[in-house]
Formats: C-alpha cells, sequence, structure tokens
C-alpha cells in the first residue's frame, strides 16, 4: 500500500511499455484495460466479478453522477468506492465530453460549459473548479481536467481553438486540484488531427508537470490511421515517466497498435455494450449470438477460457437467451467479453516483458481478421 501516486516502468519492447501505477487503493497493472462503470456500475455485473476477470480500475462518470443521484449525495453515503463497492482505483472523466454528446441546449464559453440535463432537462453549469470539485466529492482516485473535444472531421480553427481552451482549462484545474497525494489529476492532449496542435498540446502540458497524460479528441469517427498517426506526434512529446491513458479506444487491434505507439491505459464501452447486444468477444474473432446457426451449436465460446461465461455455456443456450432477450445473456455475454478484454491485456504485458509483442500482435490481429465465425 502506498501513500503517493506512482508510475514505475517495468519493460519496454520498442515503444510500447509495461509498468505499474500504485495508489493507496491499489496497483494498475499496464498497459491496462479499464471497464467503463458510467453511473457507478459496470453494465450487468457484479464489481466482484469485475475484479474476478482481472479488472484492476474501473471509470466513473462525472455528467451522469452528477445528474443522478447528485455528487454531493454519492459524497454524503462515503464517496463512490463505498456506493458502488468498489474498493479499488477508479478514474473519472470531467463531464464535459458526456455533457457535449448527452445533453441538450448546452452552451461552451471560456467559463466552461451550461447544459440541460438529458434526464430531467434540470440547468447545470460544468466550469473546471466544478468538474474537479465533483471529482472530489466522489473521492476519485484518478480526476480528469475539463477539455473540449471536437469530433472530427473538423475545420482547423475550431480544433486550435478548442485545443488553446483545453490548455487554459488544464490550468484551472490544476489549480483547483491542488496537491493531494494520494490522487492524480491527468491532462487532456488535444489537437485533433493536425500534428502540430498536437504537439503543442503536448509540450504545454507537459510544462504542467502533471502526474498523467490523456490522449483525448480521437475515437471520434477518424480512420484507425489518423488515430495512429496522431499517437506517434503525440507520445514521444509526453514524458516517458507518466503514464498515457488514450481516451475511448478500442477494438483489440487498436489496442496492440496504440501499445506499440506507447500507450498505458484504455477504456471503450465496447466489450460492455455489445454483450448487451448478443455479441461476443473471443479469441478467435466476433461472434453474433443472435444469428440463427447458433441456435443447434453446443460447442461454448471457448473450452479454453477460465471464464465460467465462455466455458461452461453452450452457443445454443446463448443464442436462446439473447433471442428471449433474458437478463442472463446480457450477463453472461458481457462477463465473457470483459474476461476477453482482460486476457488481451495480461498477454499483451507478458509480451511486451518477453520483447515479443510484435510477434503476439500479429497472431491476435489474424485471429480477428477472420472475423465472425
Ligand atoms: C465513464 C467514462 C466513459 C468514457 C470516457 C472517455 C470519454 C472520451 C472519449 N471517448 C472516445 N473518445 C473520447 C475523447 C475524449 C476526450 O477528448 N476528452 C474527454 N474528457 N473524454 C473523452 C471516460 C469515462
Amino acid at each position: 500500500m502506498t501513500a503517493d501516486f506512482s508510475f514505475k516502468v517495468l519493460a519496454t519492447d520498442g515503444n510500447a511499455r509495461r509498468g505499474e501505477i500504485s495508489m493507496p487503493r491499489g496497483v494498475v497493472r499496464t498497459p491496462a484495460f479499464m471497464p467503463v462503470g458510467t453511473g457507478g456500475t459496470v453494465k450487468a455485473m457484479y464489481m466482484d466479478q469485475v475484479r474476478g476477470v482481472g479488472a484492476d480500475i474501473i471509470l466513473g462518470n462525472t455528467y451522469h453522477l452528477m445528474l443522478r443521484p447528485g455528487a454531493e449525495r454519492v459524497a454524503r453515503q462515503g464517496g463512490l468506492h463505498d456506493f458502488a463497492r468498489w474498493p479499488w482505483p477508479i478514474l473519472t472523466d470531467s463531464g464535459g465530453f458526456q455533457v457535449m454528446s448527452l445533453s441538450k441546449l448546452r452552451k461552451l464559453n471560456e467559463q466552461g460549459v451550461t447544459f440541460r440535463s438529458h434526464i430531467d432537462g434540470a440547468a447545470y453549469e460544468m466550469s473546471p473548479e466544478r468538474s474537479i470539485e465533483i471529482q472530489g466529492l466522489l473521492d476519485s482516485d484518478i480526476q480528469m481536467q475539463l477539455d473540449e473535444c471536437v469530433a472530427l472531421p473538423a475545420k482547423p480553427t475550431e480544433i486550435e481553438r478548442a485545443m488553446e481552451l483545453s490548455l487554459r482549462w488544464a490550468d484551472r484545474c490544476k489549480t483547483a486540484f491542488g496537491d493531494q497525494p494520494g490522487k492524480a489529476m491527468f491532462g487532456i492532449v488535444q489537437g485533433g488531427d493536425m500534428p502540430d496542435l498536437r504537439v503543442r498540446s503536448a509540450q504545454a502540458l507537459k510544462a504542467m508537470e502533471l502526474k498523467g497524460y490523456a490522449v483525448g479528441g480521437l475515437a471520434v469517427g477518424e480512420p484507425q490511421q489518423v488515430m495512429l498517426d496522431m499517437l506517434e506526434v503525440t507520445c514521444p512529446e509526453l514524458p516517458q515517466e507518466k503514464p498515457r491513458y488514450l481516451m475511448g479506444v478500442g477494438t483489440p487491434d487498436d489496442i496492440l497498435k496504440s501499445v506499440m505507439r506507447g500507450i498505458d491505459m484504455f477504456d471503450c464501452v465496447m466489450p460492455t455494450r455489445a454483450g448487451r447486444h448478443g455479441l461476443a468477444y473471443t479469441r478467435r474473432g466476433k461472434i453474433n449470438l443472435r444469428n440463427a446457426r447458433h441456435a443447434d451449436d453446443h460447442r461454448p465460446l471457448d473450452e479454453e477460457s477460465d471464464c465460467p461465461a465462455a466455458r461452461d455455456y453452450s452457443r445454443a443456450y446463448l443464442h436462446h437467451l439473447v433471442k428471449s432477450q433474458e437478463a442472463l445473456g446480457a450477463m453472461l455475454l458481457t462477463w465473457n467479453n470483459l474476461s476477453y478484454y482482460q486476457k488481451l491485456m495480461a498477454d499483451i504485458r507478458e509480451a511486451i516483458s518477453a520483447g515479443a509483442l510484435t510477434e503476439r500482435a500479429a497472431t491476435i490481429s489474424e485471429a480477428w481478421a477472420r472475423g465472425d465465425l
């Protein structure tokens, strides 16, 4: 147990790093996949199952939790860890991204964003200071700066305006966060698909000497190659000794290619959302259990998996649950999918230590290329 927040690189393989982030609430093995727990729950999972598949950290969402049940209420209940019975690390997003993608009647200016709740239409305002205050009320271990993420493609002037605003907001968040030894506030690199803006954003954030850095403004509809190109210009500008979090990414192939370009932390709604829609991720590719061809297939998803959802249930049964819209269908497929993602991350960590990430990545991607089976 450590009183401070620290990151240690244990091994490298090219630009890939294997490391550990240590916090008072636990250690995060990197490269790490962080299950999305938007409203204080990883949908269709018990928290001990989330821990059981190997997750060291989960995500919480400032936007959703401030609207319902309310940040002050969560604080009165002892903070998000006690509220949701997840005693290990939690990373929270700042809320701006969700405001811009979910809320109604939102207005953004230098001060922050004002918006109406997508739940009951109530009016709110979110400044950099209020975002950090809310994340503090949630007792979040890793807090994100408030930023403005523009969807791609976008006009260069728009991308530059949002990147510069996000830098000013980073400074205000750093001031509001102050000095909290066991916790961290990450800056978020913006700059869209423009290399020189990405470099300016990364260099300015590096000068703020933050405890970690996210790469934002990606996984917003751009082609994979654009995302990878931006990582190649951004990561070299960030401090080697600090963790790097690529927000909202991604497929197994995205993750492999991003680890090889220096990313340490990932989040993505896909494994949980896909599980609720009948899609199973396996090491041999994606399987759509809605498809009638599984109706009489007695095989499990993956007889070699150590996850009961993958090993002990027939595809015929899973197909039946999904077609009948039984809750157990979403539960078992979410369990399988999170287990697959954590196994992928464990394999990646192992491959980096063995200096064999390139070969391992090729094997995984080939299996995925075969697609539905
Ligand atoms: C609970 C939770 C859900 C989702 C997220 C990440 C959400 C997310 C993005 N998702 C895809 N692309 C993204 C870009 C950004 C970004 O530029 N800034 C921020 N603050 N968040 C992003 C964080 C927490």
